[in-house]
């Protein structure tokens, strides 16, 4: 198979121009720049020497505000201008927190109060000492933890600014509800310490810290946390309920009839034709690997690189498992990794499910329409980048293999034309035992996804845009980076097990990514590619090649070690003292197992 790289088509990712490596040629690509510059240089020296210089003519720079981005920074002229009293900040990675901020948000109307959600990424957070110039003013934050009790990337900077500034925020009343999962050893760090924190600069708790643990069930946490919730803030602020706020739509639908094709969104991340024009720049991390930080990632985030696929393979020989080697080429694209780090990929959702959903939805997924927010003051202006298809909507950007939340199921109910089929969603969605213990049967335990929702209660027929306002968006997956650049310095390796099960329903869930990137195999030269991006981790080897290593990985959990075996393997080949290496792995067979020193 051929290693060169050329632009072909590819299932759901549209092509971008990727360098080719170069081949053999008589003059190099440095010759042929001299050459070029001579001859230049010769045409102008004959016909423009003696002319007159002419001013050159600049175009004026205009520049344009980023999508979503505030153009007023100061949150509090925000909430000051539109009236506000309650800002939900929310430290958020796969949206959860983000979520539940904006039900936050929305609460604060049944109480006479007026609420916003804000990315602390976008805001200048010493000016929370200002809060108290707003009457009855309340801040408050949904905090997920990540790692090591670290916090997510868009409240990286928050938390720096939090460890290091002394700003007083006396008067600041605040209440913080922690997302994290009690099976990490560095449980809701993140959400104690801001907790911890705001009352040790001056602010005013207003009620006790909530603990959201992802590993029971964070939804009824944070339910049964808000419950109390309001009750303490109306009497702190002495106000009263004013009733239900109903529902009340964040996004406005504009379905767009004449757009230009070269405006419509077609999966990209955030810049739009980012897919056909690359900008590889953005790679280069300004610092220096050691350095490289989390907002370098973020960068990336936003611009993953369409990698490649250079090699995928099978790995188990026999039986129904699968597990893939992939290898992603990342010739000319800058990126840099470390063995231990991990690699992120945006993967596309099966195009069985988008396509049913559309049938029984009965609408033409090929629409383009708009998502606007409705709250002009709001950061985020389209909940994914718009316009785009309905197809695109479901294929790329929306999470539709995930049980979905009480929340969304509570907004169907008005959607079912079938009696039965309302009272029993209502009741699933009610705030009582009887509601909860259904919601867990139904949906988390028989693990229905949007689809299964939409099969097993046939009378329900959302309207789309309502449908695509209220998913949750589809995340990037993380995957531990199993080579070493000192031996692979061109690619990436990883090694998945592909994600397939029946559910008590008798449907078979399949994993999206692996199953996704299962079928990205080159052919005859062409290399299918998928947009991956770099995440630094804290995993690494001991800085010294002559300390031991004990490594046990069970499962995929070998993948890392596969690079830090390669790099310890280049140590010694460069003659450097290496230490015992000894690797256990997990079989599901007792005659399997092995043992490498
Ligand atoms: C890779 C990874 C690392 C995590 N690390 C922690 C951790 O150190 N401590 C913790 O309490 N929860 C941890 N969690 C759980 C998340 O904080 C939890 O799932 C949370 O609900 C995610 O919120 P988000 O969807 O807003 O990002 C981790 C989750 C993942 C996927």
């Amino acid at each position: 198979m051929s290693d060169e790289v050329t632009n072909v088509p590819v299932t759901n990712v549209p092509v971008t121009e990727v360098p080719a490596p170069e081949e053999e040629a008589w003059f190099s690509t440095l010759d042929l720049l001299i050459l070029s510059m001579l001859a230049g240089f010769a045409v102008y020296w004959l016909f423009f020497k003696n002319k007159k210089q002419e001013q050159p003519v600049f175009k004026k720079l205009v520049v344009q505000p980023m999508a979503g981005k505030i153009d007023d920074p100061s949150f509090i002229n925000k909430m000051k201008n539109s009236k506000r009293n309650v800002i939900v900040f929310y430290g958020s990675q796969t949206g959860t927190a983000e979520e539940f901020a904006g039900r936050l948000a929305k609460d604060s109307i049944m109480y006479g109060m007026k609420g916003m959600v804000a990315d602390p990424e976008e805001c200048e957070l010493y000016e929370l000492s200002r809060l108290s110039e707003i009457d009855n003013a309340l801040a408050l934050f949904c905090m997920a933890t990540y790692g090591e009790g670290d916090p997510t990337d868009n409240a990286q900077d928050f938390y720096e600014w939090l460890q290091s500034g002394d700003t007083d925020l006396s008067g600041v009343k605040f209440a913080v509800f922690a997302l994290g999962n009690k099976t990490y050893e560095h449980y809701n760090a993140m959400g104690k310490y801001v907790d911890k924190r705001l009352e040790e600069l001056g602010g005013t708790r207003v009620f006790e810290l909530g603990m959201g643990d992802d590993d029971a069930n964070i939804e009824e946490d944070f339910v049964n946390w808000r419950e109390k919730f309001w009750p303490a803030v109306c009497e702190h602020f002495g106000v009263e309920a004013t009733g239900d706020q109903g529902s009340v739509r964040q996004y406005s639908v504009t379905i767009n009839e004449d757009i230009p094709k070269e405006k419509i969104y077609t999966g990209e991340i955030a810049r739009l034709g980012s897919f056909t024009n690359q900008k590889l720049k953005v790679y280069d991390d300004e610092l220096g690997s050691s350095h490289f930080t989390i907002r370098s990632n973020h960068t990336m985030l936003k611009n993953p690189y369409l990698a490649p696929v250079r090699v995928n393979r099978e790995l188990h020989k026999g039986g129904d498992r699968s597990c893939l080697h992939i290898e992603f080429d990342i010739t000319g694209s800058k990126i840099r990794y470390e063995a231990g780090d991990h690699v992120a990929v945006y993967p596309v959702n099966d195009s069985e499910i988008v396509e049913e959903i559309g049938k029984r939805l009965e609408v033409d997924l090929d629409t383009i329409f708009t998502l606007t927010n409705v709250d002009e003051e709001a950061s985020k202006k389209h909940p994914f980048p718009c316009p785009c298809s309905y197809r695109t909507a479901l294929s790329h950007y929306l999470d539709v293999t995930n049980p979905p939340r009480v929340l969304l199921l509570k907004e169907m109910v008005e959607y079912a034309r079938e009696e039965k089929d309302k009272e029993f969603l209502a009741k699933m969605t009610a705030s009582t035992a009887e509601g909860k213990q259904l919601y867990n049967d139904w949906i988390i335990k028989d693990h229905r996804n949007i689809l299964a929702v939409l099969e097993d209660l046939p009378s329900l027929k959302p309207e789309i845009d309502h449908l695509c306002e209220l998913l949750p968006k589809l995340q990037a997956r993380y995957y531990s980076i199993s080579s070493s650049p000192m031996v692979h310095d061109t690619s990436i390796h990883i090694t998945a097990v592909v994600v397939e099960y029946k559910t008590k329903t008798g449907r078979t869930q399949r994993g999206v990514a692996t199953n996704w990137l299962k079928m990205k195999k080159p052919d005859n030269g062409i290399k299918p590619r998928v947009p991956i991006y770099v995440r630094k981790s804290q995993f690494r080897l001991p800085f010294k090649s002559n300390t031991p290593v004990i490594m046990i990985g069970p499962g995929t959990g070998l993948a890392p070690f596969r690079g830090f075996i390669q790099e310890r393997f280049v140590a010694k080949k460069n003659g450097k003292p290496v230490g015992d290496t000894v690797l256990y792995f997990g079989c599901r067979h007792k005659a399997g197992g092995l043992y490498i020193s």
